[in-house]
């Protein structure tokens, strides 16, 4: 069901909620950037929305809108010229490890193998080598990555590259994900394969994601709901519920007839941001 749009309500039936508690308030946000002393670049503007617990919210809007400008905002690596972030009703002021962030480019340190790079962080928290050993072990395994615990990240795939960057977040259990972009650089069926990874991820931990993707396809494969961005600067232009059946399958999913409803109607909106 369409919500917050000045576009004309559409029939679909509403989701049942996810929870009740609200994660995450973002109230009144505004982003500009100052690129040279007399130029400036407005790319948030007044931003409203609010993500629940255990949510898994999709944020889509066109290339160079500032998708990536909120999540760091939202992530508190930014700070943003105008409003304000709550994360369970306390002003985010700084990065926090209860957030694991997942962006496009590899993460992986090119000398460390693919175990000891899914360690990192929890070397850094400082957890006993015999734990952290044990935790990686099973993160790779449930990654189907069992038996290139010894590879370098030049010898793995794009998606197996990308799982350990996963992994190697779920590795230091966070509360919230965010995800930026995350396949951008993926072939079509890796993207797919990945997609039902993250679902699978979702169904078994419950963890809150924020997913950021130019891809509408990919929104409403994965999400329980969609906010769609205007061009930059950008505002809310409208949520949507995603009322689609879980466990989903990513590569199923896509056939559905609301499915294919739902992108029609969400495309009709998207569209014209799209230039
Ligand atoms: N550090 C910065 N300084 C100045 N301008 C910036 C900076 N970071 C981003 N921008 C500009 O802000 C706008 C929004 O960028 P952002 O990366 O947030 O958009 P996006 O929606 O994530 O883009 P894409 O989908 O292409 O990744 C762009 O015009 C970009 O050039």
């Amino acid at each position: 069901m369409l919500i917050n749009s000045n576009a004309k309500a559409i029939e679909l039936p509403l989701q049942a909620t996810v929870a009740s508690n609200e994660k995450f308030i973002v109230k009144g946000l505004n982003h500009r950037y100052s690129v040279k002393k007399d130029k400036r670049i407005d790319v948030l503007d007044n931003i409203d929305f609010t993500v629940k617990e255990k949510e898994f919210l999709a944020i889509v809007g066109p290339s160079g809108c500032g998708k990536s400008t909120l999540l760091n905002i939202m992530s508190g690596l930014l700070k943003p010229t105008g409003g304000e972030i709550l994360l369970e009703g306390e002003a985010l002021s700084s990065t926090t490890k209860r957030i694991g962030y997942i962006s496009q480019t590899d993460t992986s340190m090119p000398w460390r193998t693919a175990i000891s790079n899914v360690e990192l962080g929890m070397e850094i928290k400082g957890v006993s080598k015999k734990k952290r050993r044990e935790i990686a072990l099973k993160l790779m395994q449930d990654a189907v990555l069992a038996g290139f615990e010894k590879s370098f990240p030049y010898e793995l795939s794009g998606g197996m590259k990308k799982r350990v960057d996963i992994i190697k977040v779920l590795a230091i259990d966070p509360e919230i994900i965010f995800m930026d972009e995350p396949f951008g650089a993926l072939d079509v069926f890796t993207r797919e394969m990945l997609q039902n990874y993250i679902l699978s991820l979702w169904e078994k931990t419950k963890k809150t994601i924020i997913f950021i993707t130019h891809d509408l396809t990919e929104a409403i494969t994965l999400a329980g709901r969609v906010i769609i961005l205007t061009n930059r600067p950008a505002t809310v232009k409208s949520e949507y519920k995603i009322d689609l059946p879980r466990p989903r399958s990513s590569f199923d999913i896509r056939y559905d007839k609301k499915f294919i409803e739902l992108h029609k109607r969400i495309w009709e909106d998207l569209k014209s941001e799209v230039r």
